[in-house]
């Protein structure tokens, strides 16, 4: 498997990425200290979303960060990708490690204490936890779940927790002091004026919670 570094991790959505291009946009968030990629796009056309995944898998290999693909395992391998995002709605994490292999990084997303499933958990490489806060980039989000429940749900996992939703550089500190390992984040960098700045931004918070 590709090593894991969740610290900083980009979710490059393409309809958040239009104005600048998707590529632009992720050559310039790895160029600021981004540690992994994801690709998500909600309202796919395939083709489309396996130009980005191949484009953004050429950026990706020269930097030697992971690219994950979101939801779209069939996407993933054919354009060898490093791994899946899933979430409860998406394909259950036992058939997406049957198809995928060992080696492939799968992550998982919880939402709340009955999405911690130990059957699932035994079988994903990481967990996105959130929202934790409110978040405009995924319009069917389950409700925020605040620090205080983030930090409790968190304690619960055994796994790498990346954390997930509305989080920028006013909170990224407390959510890393709340236990997580890293941060996703969406609009904090594809809508930035300036996405590579807001990446070094983003690195420098995370790096002086880890101090
Ligand atoms: C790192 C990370 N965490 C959570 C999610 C959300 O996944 P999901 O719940 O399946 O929702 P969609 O993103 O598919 O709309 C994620 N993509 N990445
Ligand atoms: C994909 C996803 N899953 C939970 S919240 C979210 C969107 C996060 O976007 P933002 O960082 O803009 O709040
Ligand atoms: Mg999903």
């Amino acid at each position: 498997m590709t090593s894991l570094d969740l610290s900083l991790y980009l979710v490059a959505d393409q309809e958040f990425c239009r104005p600048g291009g998707i590529e632009r946009i992720v050559a310039a968030a790895i160029d600021g200290g981004a540690s992994m990629v994801q690709l998500r796009g909600t309202r796919t056309n395939l083709r489309q979303f396996l130009t980005d995944a191949l484009a953004l898998r050429a950026l990706t290999r020269r930097a030697g960060i992971p690219l994950i693909i979101n939801d779209h395992i069939d996407i993933a391998l054919a354009a060898g990708a490093d791994g899946v995002h899933v979430g409860q709605a998406d394909m259950p994490a036992p058939f997406a490690r049957q198809l995928l292999g060992k080696d492939k990084i799968i992550g998982l997303s919880v939402t709340c204490t009955e999405d911690i499933s130990e059957r699932d958990l035994v079988l994903v490489d990481y967990v996105g936890l959130g929202p934790v806060f409110p978040t405009r980039s995924k319009t069917d989000a389950a409700p925020a779940l605040g620090l205080q429940q983030f930090a409790i749900l968190r304690s619960r996992i055994a796994l790498p927790v990346v954390a997930i939703g509305g989080i920028n550089l006013s909170n990224a500190g407390s959510v890393m002091a709340a236990g997580a390992d890293g941060v996703a984040v969406v609009s904090a960098i594809c809508s930035a004026p300036n996405p590579r700045q807001a990446t070094m931004s983003l690195r420098q918070c995370i790096e002086e919670a880890w101090q």
